[in-house]
């Protein structure tokens, strides 16, 4: 496919299909032509989340993660109404979100963790309300495709809540820190335009064109070098993600030489009991 070929429109639509093997009750899991598309399946509630929805959500982004065929993943929420409107008030309980079994969790802040040093971008397609910590989440992915119907903001504060985390740090380094404070220190709701002019989102396109310009900007990713956009995924978080950040640039340093001769006469030398020899390596400028 050519990228600038076509408008996204006009491309035929992604056949996706749901791997026989994974059965989720809160989400939902599709793949196509190296495209993962993961979908929080409970708009009866905006998409909010429970513990047990985060739980099923870390095993579909390490699915997606592990998968070869997989080179790119979407984050949506079923319906036209809300990406995710954050945490189910319903079962929070006094230390966290309650699970069926009691054990309260803040199990989202881990899923953030895993969207970012999950190896390929991540893409948060976002129809309607991303609110709370529906907000942080698609804050966190790499890019933000917004509908024209879509609203954001964080509630924390009105409803006994904050990030201060990735939800205060990494906000400020998106939208700076005056507007960050504003959405948070005001609650106030944005439309997708003015989400757009703050540099919340990547675009903005009209409802009926979320998803088929979400499957051309996944393809035009597809069709660039994985390594480098894994690598450039990690340097743009090594900084914000400290040392952390630094052992993900870091070990896809590692990855990239086990795949040298350099490296793998090391392993050799070892398994065959004799003194390595990297005399035929240079030492380049
Ligand atoms: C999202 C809305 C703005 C949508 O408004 P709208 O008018 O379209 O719809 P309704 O309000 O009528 O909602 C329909 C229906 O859904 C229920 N619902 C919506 N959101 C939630 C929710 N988050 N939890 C439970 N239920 C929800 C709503 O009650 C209605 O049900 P009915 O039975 O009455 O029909 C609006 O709904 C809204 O503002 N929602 C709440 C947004 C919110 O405050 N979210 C929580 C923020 S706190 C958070 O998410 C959070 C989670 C974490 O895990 C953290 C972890 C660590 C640190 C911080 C965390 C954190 O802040």
């Amino acid at each position: 496919m050519s990228p600038d070929a076509d408008s996204p429109v006009q491309q035929p639509a992604p056949d996706w299909q749901a791997p026989e093997d994974v059965l989720y009750e809160d989400i939902r899991y599709h793949r196509a032509e190296g495209i993962a598309r993961i979908t929080i399946n409970r708009p009866e509630v905006r998409n909010a989340f429970r513990p047990e929805t985060i739980i099923e959500l870390l095993d579909a982004f390490h699915r997606a993660h592990l998968d070869p065929e997989v080179g790119v993943v979407i984050l949506t929420g079923q319906g036209e109404l809300a990406f995710c409107s954050g945490g189910d008030q319903r079962v929070r309980g006094d230390g966290g979100y309650r699970d069926a079994a009691g054990t309260e969790h803040l199990n989202v802040l881990e899923l953030q963790r895993r969207i970012r040093s999950l190896p390929k971008p991540v893409v948060a397609m976002v129809a309607g309300y991303a609110i709370g910590g529906g907000h942080v989440l698609h804050l966190v992915c790499d890019l933000s495709i917004a509908a024209d119907n879509a609203r954001f903001g964080q509630t924390g504060p009105k409803v006994g809540s904050f990030d201060a985390g990735y939800g205060a740090g990494l906000m400020a380094r998106t939208v700076g820190l005056k507007k960050a404070k504003e959405i948070w220190f005001l609650c106030r709701q944005y439309d997708a335009q003015e989400a757009l002019a703050m540099g919340l989102v990547n675009t903005v396109v009209p409802l009926a064109e979320l998803e088929a310009t979400t499957v051309d900007w996944c393809r035009r990713m597809l069709q660039l070098s994985p390594t480098a956009l894994r690598c450039l995924k990690a340097a743009f978080n090594a900084d914000a993600d400290g040392l952390a950040g630094i052992q993900e640039l870091a070990g896809n340093a590692t990855g990239l030489f086990y795949q040298t001769e350099e490296a793998q006469e090391g392993r050799n030398a070892f398994l065959e009991k004799r003194p390595p020899d990297f005399s035929t390596y240079r030492r380049r400028p």
